[in-house]
């Protein structure tokens, strides 16, 4: 058996050809959705992740701003992009790349984003929505990865509904977020949230009927640790030197081998990454259909 491909670059152009129409109708009210991004330093894959949100707006017809801080930007210089950022009437919403460089707190930093401006969905208020459940009227944004995984899930019509997710990562933008996420009403899976001190690690995924794996540990995940018929999303992703070439390969959590017993895999690269971006316009998209209604 050989699983069937999610593929994130397939489903993330059909969402943002589904997008196109929506900002197109927006631009027919006067209102032109924006994204603005604040990066700090020049970790190389925050500036990939950058510069390919920055295309991503500009293929759909999304404005967007790039501030760049060099690594040496203290807190002090961080805090005030932000305050910059939520005092700007043209910036309707922005992210924060994350990580941000060694001594700076990121949770800090998070919590002085204006919520209403959080295209993130990482901003305590935003989470603590997610938290609440809350629908309707007051939705907020939600995190960009976990979105991401739940509509690949669904696009590809794999059941969640009373299924056994276990993530394998407790981090912020992934584990966190996706358990609170997949036990939503309507999604009612049952999930495992495990991490670096999980006793048997193998034993709890031989369980799970989906397996989200976020921890950036390459291959971690083995072909047997796998039920039959699985789900399996690798998302963590390491930067390896080929040492005979010297050039950077990307190497997800997920052993080759698990293709074939898993019944679906999400690659990586080109798994959840194109989804996490395409659902970052979604967010600033919806953000921007609210203030119509508004
Ligand atoms: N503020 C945030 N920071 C981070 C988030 C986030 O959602 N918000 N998530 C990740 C990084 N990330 C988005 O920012 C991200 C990761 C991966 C990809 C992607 O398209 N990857 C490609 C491979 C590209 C490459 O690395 O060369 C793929 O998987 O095919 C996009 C965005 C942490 N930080």
């Amino acid at each position: 058996m050989t699983a069937i491909t999610l593929d994130g670059v397939k489903t993330a152009s059909d969402i943002k050809a589904e997008l196109r129409g929506r900002i197109a109708a927006l631009r027919s009210h006067g209102v032109v959705p924006g994204l603005a991004t604040l990066l700090v330093g020049n970790d190389p894959g925050s500036e990939t992740y950058v510069a390919g949100k920055h295309r991503d707006c500009a293929e759909v017809g999304i404005g967007s701003l790039r501030i760049d801080l060099p690594g040496s930007a203290t807190s002090a210089d961080v805090r005030a992009a932000i305050k910059d950022l939520n005092n700007s009437r043209e910036v309707t919403g922005y992210i924060i790349q994350l990580p941000l460089p060694v001594g700076h707190n990121e949770n800090a930093m998070l919590e002085l984003i204006d919520p209403s401006k959080d295209a993130d969905g990482l901003h305590p208020t935003n989470l603590g929505r997610l938290v609440l459940g809350i629908e309707g009227e007051l939705r907020s944004p939600l995190p960009c990865t976990p979105a991401g995984i739940v509509e690949l899930l669904r696009r590809y019509d794999v059941p969640i509904v009373g299924k056994k997710v276990v993530v394998v990562g407790r981090g912020l933008t992934v584990g966190r977020p996706l358990g609170l996420l997949f036990t939503r009403k309507g999604l009612d899976a049952t999930v495992t949230l495990t991490h670096s001190r999980t006793v048997d690690l193998a034993g709890e995924v031989r369980r799970a009927d989906i397996v989200v794996a976020a921890v950036g540990v390459p291959h971690l995940i083995q072909a047997d640790w796998i039920k039959p018929g699985a789900a399996v999303l690798d998302v963590g992703i390491t930067r390896v030197q080929d040492p005979l070439t010297g050039k950077g390969r990307l190497t997800g959590d997920v052993h080759p081998d698990v293709a074939s017993v898993a019944g679906h895999l999400s690659p990586n690269p080109r798994g959840v990454g194109p989804m996490t971006r395409a659902m970052l316009l979604s967010n600033v998209v919806k953000a921007a259909e609210q203030s119509l209604l508004a």
